[in-house]
């Protein structure tokens, strides 16, 4: 039985009692903190095998053929596509590999195998015929493990990787060559860094590596102990090390037991690792391995090729989803629902001028603010870029209206507009979608169901000796009935609301004025937005018709009809 911790604080065992600090590594003249990632590494995908043995129900031939697939289609060129010792369906998955998965002659199947003889022998017959496969065996190191599981000392640990390689080194000659090698200290993060140096040079001894033929030297973070600068120390003191290092291929393979798999990762590339072995979106042993697509991304943000097609993340989500039968969280990086979406205010007014600022500017390089990438190269649309709730500002707002049915709000009026929608967003507490937005719009400020005033046509004639004055005689409808008025001004705008203000009697000016043609819908209209001026303040309407002069007549009668409601109120 585990011990009881005798003293507890704030309900939980006492920290420094029950766990103790990693130690730190002695490397004071650590040289990856001052290094840049330059390139892609090798990529290796583990998806059918780390991936696979965390899996519920694991996976058969199906869903391991899909996720394959998929993976060939990304690019990579090195895939462990199981364990084939340890299953029939893992055994027969490999087989159906070599025989029949169309795998090009650049791409190299690796499968795992633990440093046991008869593990060893079921492993090679599975690899039979496979085209430069890699051998993958591994035993664990960890002073912990040593204790515990083996009970074994350094020598006797040191022996069974070193017995395995020879026995692999011995089968894969027998049968003409053509195998490559890859060796993991298993639980590396808890072996003492001479130890793995030790067992790693007593395994490269045995294996012969050329710089022609190298051997893959994988440091595994199995279990996440500590903050990844130690990862990179640690990888920085092995390549430092590690006998023969022209003929070694340094991969990482992070797990991601404290959340910071994917900066160890970084960090250890810039330590001088060369390859990473990981999954997609992080699937794995308990919190997952390494994410490669987030990795690869996050490169490709730097300007660096990935050497990863990532351009169809919706289907890399799909077959995950499918392969693993899991589902990916709405906030993970790249590719969760939400990830591309604003709701809040000043997110929302950012992107909407970055994205007007990007569209003007027209240079290839991507700028918007809170948006580090383009959705568009990942396969994702702009659509959901912009989500209305009680939390978004009018620029929100202002950009769906634009985006979606490409209305064009003048400043005065998204502030107004927004109050409105504030109002709903508030009473409802949900999200408003974009088209109930543009639902609200119209109702408000053209369609004005229930209004007193709708506009029905004019039409201008010339004031005798007075030049450039005309007179606007306009029919109306008020509560149904048909009205004439008529007004004078410079052009039909002035003259219909002098017409309005005599017939209503209220003093009507107005203060802004703009229009622009609809692009949206079928038909090539224009919308008018007036703002106007009463004796109360000021306030919008609008106007939309296929005739420019009858769309601001319309919008000067819709500001009208909010006057007469702020009266009535
Ligand atoms: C960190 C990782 O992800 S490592 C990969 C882990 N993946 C898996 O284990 C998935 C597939 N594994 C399996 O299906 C099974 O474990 C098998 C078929 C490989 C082996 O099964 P079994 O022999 O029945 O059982 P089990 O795994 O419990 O064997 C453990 C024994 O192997 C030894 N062992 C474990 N790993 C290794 C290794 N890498 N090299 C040599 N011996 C090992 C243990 O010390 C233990 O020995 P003991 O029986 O003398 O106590
Ligand atoms: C077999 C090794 C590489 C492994 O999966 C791990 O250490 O997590």
């Amino acid at each position: 039985m585990i011990q009881k911790s005798h003293s507890i604080k704030n309900g939980m065992p006492e920290a420094a009692v029950k766990y103790q600090p990693y130690p730190q590594v002695a490397l004071t003249d650590r040289t990856w903190p001052s290094k840049t990632i330059t390139k892609a590494p090798i990529w290796c995908s583990v998806d059918l095998r780390d991936g696979n043995q965390s899996l519920v129900d694991p996976m058969g031939h199906d869903r391991k053929a899909r996720m394959f697939q998929l993976l060939l289609d990304m690019g990579f060129k090195e895939i462990e596509i199981g364990f084939p010792s340890a299953s029939q369906t893992d055994f027969d998955f490999a087989r159906w590999c070599i025989e029949e998965g169309n795998v090009a002659q650049d791409v190299s199947l690796q499968v795992l195998v633990q440093c046991r003889p008869e593990l060893i022998t079921r492993t090679f017959e599975a690899l039979q015929g496979a085209h430069k496969p890699i051998v993958h065996f591994y035993n664990s190191t960890s002073e912990l493990q040593r204790r515990v599981v083996f009970a074994k000392d350094v020598a006797g640990i040191k022996q069974i990787a070193t017995d395995a390689a020879k026995m692999i080194t011995d089968m894969a000659a027998k049968a003409g060559g053509g195998y490559r090698f890859e060796y993991s200290p298993e639980s590396f993060t808890g072996t003492e860094l001479e130890v793995a140096l030790e067992i790693c040079n007593a395994v490269t001894e045995i294996v012969k590596p050329t710089p022609d033929n190298k051997l893959i030297l994988n440091l595994p973070s199995t279990v996440e102990m500590a903050t990844p600068n130690i990862y990179a120390d640690q990888i920085e003191w092995m390549c430092r090390n590690l006998d023969n290092r022209e003929s070694l291929i340094i991969s990482l393979h992070p797990h991601n037991d404290r959340g910071t798999g994917i900066a160890a990762t970084e960090l250890g590339l810039m330590a001088g690792a060369d390859r990473v072995e990981g999954t997609l979106f992080g699937n794995g042993e308990r919190t997952g391995n390494v994410d490669v697509v987030t990795l690869a991304l996050n490169m490709f943000t730097q300007g660096v090729d990935p050497n990863l097609d990532c351009s169809d993340i919706e289907r890399i989500k799909e077959v995950y989803e499918y392969s693993n039968q899991m589902v990916i969280p709405e906030r993970h990086p790249y590719v969760g629902e939400l990830v591309y979406t604003a709701f809040s205010g000043s997110h929302q007014d950012a992107i909407n001028k970055g994205m007007k600022a990007i569209k003007t500017a027209n240079k290839p390089q991507w700028e918007v603010p809170y948006l580090p990438i383009d959705p568009r190269d990942v396969g994702r649309s702009y659509e959901a870029i912009i989500r209305i709730n009680s939390q978004s500002g009018k620029g929100g707002i202002a950009y769906i209206l634009q985006e979606d049915y490409g209305i064009n709000l003048p400043r005065n009026l998204q502030v107004e507009f927004r109050e409105d929608i504030q109002r709903i967003t508030d009473e409802e507490g949900k999200e408003l979608p974009s088209k109930r937005i543009h639902e609200r719009f119209i109702e408000r400020y053209v369609d004005q169901p229930g209004a007193r005033i709708k506009f029905v046509d004019h039409h201008t004639y010339p004031v005798g000796e007075h030049k450039g004055v005309r007179v606007v005689a306009a029919e109306i409808t008020d509560n149904g009935e048909t009205k004439r008025i008529e007004g004078k001004g410079t052009g039909p705008i002035d003259g219909f609301i002098n017409a309005l203000s005599i017939y209503l009697g209220i003093d009507l000016s107005v203060a802004d004025y703009s229009e622009h043609s609809l692009q949206h819908g079928s038909n090539a209209a224009a919308i008018a937005y007036v703002e106007m001026e009463h004796p109360g303040g000021k306030l919008f309407g609008a106007g939309i018709n296929t005739n420019i002069v009858a769309a601001s007549l319309e919008a000067i009668v819709s500001a009208a009809n909010r006057v007469l409601d702020m009266k009535n109120a």
